[in-house]
């Protein structure tokens, strides 16, 4: 089933919804500035004879005219990396400074992760955890072509999500370094991606819907209990399901120490704001603060990400 029809009520425009999300996504690299300056990248792309055009709200993220970099030697040495558009937001509102302790808790295949690298100027400590093993191999590959070196892998299951291997005693991040941000990048029903996968929608059930809101619940969860007070968490998700979305905040806000906090989406990016009904449910105002990305607006994949603050 085609779940897209039931977000009509949302969009502003649904004929213009529907028909970008049928459309190919453009090729989108984002500089790595761990290794390049973005006006030395776009040398290289310049000498290479590859032509891009900077997105208007950021100069290190450009839209190839051809498809796939990988080609290309600037991307072969690690000074760009393909990352979906939209899906640079995360890491921004996260916003790492160097030297912090930063836990990345979905992190496979590592695009939102080299990205955090690159912000905290590859310095601290950045942990990339994620439960599925052969995905981490590709965030491997990833962060060892972007020269990321501030990058400890982790395999486990974010819900449960256990300090000891760090050598701690206990799992209680009261009593043990917490981490300052944390990134929840959720598992997701992915329909954000149709324009990526067109197949990304074939095995949609309403049922999956429901089950990965718990398993987002559950990871958030442990994200925020794992924030030391005044960290800040982000979570994101590619998918339009007030269920994934408003419903997974609601409920954090509601159960554990935490806030939503505002978060300015960059300039010239349009971002909508989260909604507080969905078929009979009301949410918390506060979750208008989260942003809702629809494909029409900035010619992206459809996304969703909020950000919030540990209260205690
Ligand atoms: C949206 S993808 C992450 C994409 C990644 N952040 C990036 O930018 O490249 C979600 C990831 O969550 C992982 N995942 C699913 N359930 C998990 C769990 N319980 N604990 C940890 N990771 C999980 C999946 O293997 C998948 O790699």
């Amino acid at each position: 089933m085609n779940p897209l029809g039931r977000y009509a009520p949302l969009v502003d425009d649904e004929e213009a919804f529907l028909s970008a999300c049928d459309r190919p996504l453009p090729s989108v690299v984002r500089v790595n500035t761990i290794k390049a300056t973005a006006e030395r990248a776009r040398s290289a792309l310049d000498a290479e004879g590859v032509g891009y055009e900077v997105t208007d709200w950021h100069p290190g993220i450009l839209k190839l005219d051809e498809r796939g970099p990988g080609t290309t030697w600037p991307y072969f040495h690690g000074w760009l990396h393909g990352q979906e558009e939209v899906s640079a937001l995360p890491a921004l509102a996260l916003d790492p400074e160097p030297g912090e302790v930063v836990w990345d808790a979905c992190a496979a295949p590592g695009s939102k992760t080299t990205q955090l690298a690159d912000l905290m100027d590859d310095t601290g400590i950045l942990i990339g955890n994620d439960n599925n093993l052969g995905r981490l191999s590709a965030l491997r590959h990833n962060a060892e072509r972007l020269g990321v070196s501030n990058l400890v892998v982790t395999n486990q299951d974010a819900r449960n999500y256990s300090l000891k291997p760090f050598g701690e005693d206990t799992d209680d991040p009261q009593t043990v370094g917490a981490f300052d941000r944390a990134l929840v990048d959720a598992p997701c029903s992915c329909e954000g991606t149709i324009r990526k996968n067109p197949d990304a929608l074939d095995r949609w059930t309403m049922d999956h819907v429901h089950s990965v809101a718990g398993i987002q619940k559950g990871i958030l969860r442990r994200a925020v209990q794992a924030t030391r007070p005044g960290g800040t968490v982000v979570y994101s998700t590619c998918t339009f399901a007030p269920e994934e979305n408003e419903a997974v905040l609601d409920h954090a806000i509601e159960e554990e120490d935490c806030e939503l906090v505002e978060w300015d989406a960059p300039e010239n990016f349009e971002t909508v704001p989260g909604i507080t009904e969905w078929e009979g449910e009301e949410y918390d105002p506060a979750v208008e603060l989260a942003h809702r990305v629809y494909p029409h607006h900035n010619d992206t994949g459809g996304f969703f990400c909020a950000k919030l603050e540990v209260t205690a």
